[in-house]
């Protein structure tokens, strides 16, 4: 890992900007041998949680002195290492890594079959790789309580959505999202709890919904409460898989335009995204990742990763692409 420390001045502070390059975090304490290839004002602490607390020093003519700003950085939100995962003789994803930083929205495209919802289980700590290493939020799978780390991560999924029992008060399946559970039991809310669960049904246009049972939704309305859900935590990651799916045209755009609304928030978590149909990419969207048989094809800034000769490769038939206003098209390229 290596830092790189920017400053611009306009607050007599400068900027702190850590990237990370390659490798593990060392553990232990302060500094040490990194504190050597910085600037004397600036210390580093690695709390071994995957959080970097980097603290300005500021003295009289910049020498060192009294600290005058802490920054908490985490590490990458995902930091997945050669991530393989088998199963019966088969590779489901094969090799792959792929790193997401704080404030970036990514898009997973790829064909049927490409491995994007066991990408997607391996970013959820659902299922750890039968090889490679997945770092999420600081904690590397295999060493760490899933049970702590999942409610830190959002999800919405096909799969989750059928764990839901078709009786389950809609109200519920948006509180339990709390446990990581999907059927409440025993478990005990507070009011704060309840209000949230409250507040993210209106805000995805589902309050009237509360009290009706999952089972009796249609599609729309159920993805729009396993969007609620998926935010119930305050999550640092948010795992939406296919969240448009099986939505009429009409139920499609509005959801768009709110996934476009939440991926435009500074405050929001970090948003995965997965998708077959580039139409249904919502403006605000800054990286794509593209699979194809459990591989990364490519992984980058969408706007130049999203290209026809890498959806072609990823689809496997010639297409074009186009952007118009912020949203995505593809066609048949006409030879
Ligand atoms: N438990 C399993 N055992 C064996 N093969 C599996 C298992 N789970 C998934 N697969 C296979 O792994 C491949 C990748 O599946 P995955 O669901 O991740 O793909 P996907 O890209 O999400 O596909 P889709 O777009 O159709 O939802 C598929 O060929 C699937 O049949």
């Amino acid at each position: 890992m290596r830092f790189v420390v920017t400053g611009d001045g306009a607050d007599g502070l400068g900027r702190v900007r850590a990237v990370r390059e390659h490798g593990r975090a060392p553990g232990g304490e302060t500094g040490g041998p990194w504190q050597q290839e910085h600037p004397p004002s600036l210390k580093l602490h690695l709390a071994g949680n995957g959080k970097v607390i980097i603290v300005l020093m500021a003295g009289p003519g910049g020498a060192p002195g009294r600290e005058c700003h802490r920054v908490v950085l985490m590490a990458d939100v995902l930091d997945l290492d050669g991530v393989t995962i088998m199963r019966g003789g088969n590779a489901l994803l094969d090799d792959v890594s792929w790193e997401v930083s704080e404030g970036e929205r990514w898009v997973v495209l790829g064909p049927n079959g490409a491995g994007k919802t066991t990408l997607l289980q391996v970013a959820a700590a659902r299922m750890h790789p039968t090889k490679g290493s997945a770092t999420i939020l600081g904690e590397t799978l295999g060493g760490t309580d899933v049970f702590e780390l999942r409610p830190r991560i959002g999800l919405a999924s096909a799969a989750l959505a059928e764990r839901i029992p078709a009786e389950e008060l809609v109200r519920d399946v948006v509180l339990t999202a709390a446990y990581a559970i999907s059927g409440r039991w025993r478990e005990e809310y507070d009011t704060l709890d309840h209000g949230r669960a409250k507040d993210l049904l209106a805000a995805f246009g589902v309050g009237h919904l509360a009290d009706r049972t999952f089972g009796t939704l249609s599609e729309g309305e159920r993805k729009r409460v396993q969007l609620a859900r998926s935010l119930m935590t305050d999550p640092e990651l948010v795992l939406l898989d296919e969240p448009a799916a099986g939505l009429d045209l009409g139920s499609r755009e509005t959801l768009v335009r709110d996934l476009a609304e939440l991926a435009g928030d500074k405050k929001s978590p970090v948003l995965v995204l997965v998708t077959h149909h580039v139409e249904e990419i919502p403006p605000g969207f800054t990286h794509v990742l593209m699979l194809q048989a459990g591989k990364t094809v490519v992984a980058g800034p969408i706007d130049e990763t999203l290209t026809g000769e890498n959806l072609s490769t990823t689809f496997d038939v010639p297409l074009n692409v186009r952007r118009n206003a912020q949203r995505w098209s593809a066609v048949l390229r006409q030879e």
